[in-house]
């Protein structure tokens, strides 16, 4: 029989409970080709044949998605929705063969995409839907204007700032998600701060330095101080910084910079690099 995505799935909860050892899917094929919808279908099946399957867990595991979507994936030319990212999903078992936890973990995200994309995609849905999503009010808390006017939106496909229906959609299934997944108002906010102050960053502008290895100067500093900009409580910069780790990469002419800033040490971690 040909690769079927329900046989697959039910060989592999056969083996589980046969041999009791682990299984290991690996879903590949080039971009398009169904790996996601695939996946999504056999973790279906894969609840679906425990014994007492659990609606709720299901639920859970499959409203995770939209989220995760949401942050990793983008239009591309290839697909709508494409996955920037790569997952490794894990469905623990118990001894009747109930699906009793899942564990998402992400990686090889396309951070680049952030701050360089091709004029016929998109960025990741996420900024398009916090624009067509959070209220008049949520944008000015965290001084953001029109989405046009920035640079994380103008440099992909601008038919994309015509589809807020669905970019609100998307915003509205988000914020349920994370609330089901246990997300508080506090947390929610920080989310919001966090979306907010990577646009900032990538609005940071540098004058190219006139010899290799000088230190770039940048042209609008207010871009910088974030936590004036995005008024971030101590909490919400902790969580920010956490987040944002060195990986803000940004991007100026021929120059690419990774920002490493520290509530303390706000432009000293500035690595510039030639590309
Ligand atoms: N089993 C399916 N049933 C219905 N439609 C499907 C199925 N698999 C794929 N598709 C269609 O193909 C499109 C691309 O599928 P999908 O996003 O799963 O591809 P992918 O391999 O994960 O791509 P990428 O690597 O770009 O993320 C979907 O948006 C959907 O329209």
């Amino acid at each position: 029989m040909a690769p079927h995505i329900f046989n697959v799935a039910a060989r592999a909860y056969q083996r589980i409970q046969e041999e009791k050892t682990n299984q290991v899917i690996l879903v590949s094929g080039e971009s398009g080709a169904g790996k996601t919808e695939s996946t999504k279908l056999m973790v279906k099946h894969l609840v679906y044949m425990s014994p007492n399957r659990s609606d709720d867990l299901h639920n859970k595991i499959v409203q995770v998605n939209p989220l995760l979507e949401a942050f990793g994936n983008a239009q591309t030319i290839i697909n709508d929705n494409s996955s920037r990212f790569a997952k490794y999903l894990e469905l623990s078992f118990d001894e009747r063969g109930q699906v009793i936890g899942a564990t998402i973990r992400d990686y090889m995200l396309e951070k680049a995409r952030v701050v360089t994309c091709n004029k016929d995609e998109g960025n990741f849905h996420i900024f398009y839907s916090l624009f067509a999503g959070a209220s008049k009010q949520q944008l000015i808390g965290l001084n953001l204007s029109e989405s046009k006017d920035y640079r994380i939106i103008k440099c992909g496909c601008l038919k994309l700032l015509e589809e807020k229906t669905k970019y609100r959609e998307i915003y509205l299934q988000q914020m349920d998600a994370l609330k089901r997944i246990g997300f508080d108002a506090d947390d929610m906010n920080i989310l919001h701060c966090m979306l907010g102050a990577i646009i900032h960053l990538t609005e940071v502008r540098f004058k190219e330095a006139d010899k290799a290895n000088e230190p770039l100067e940048i042209v609008n500093p207010d871009q910088v101080e974030l936590e004036a900009l995005l008024g971030l409580s101590n909490k919400c910069a902790k969580y920010f910084w956490t987040a944002c780790d060195v990986n803000c990469c940004l991007r100026y002419g021929n120059m690419a910079g990774c920002l490493a800033i520290t509530p303390k040490t706000k432009m000293k971690g500035l690595k510039l690099y030639h590309l």
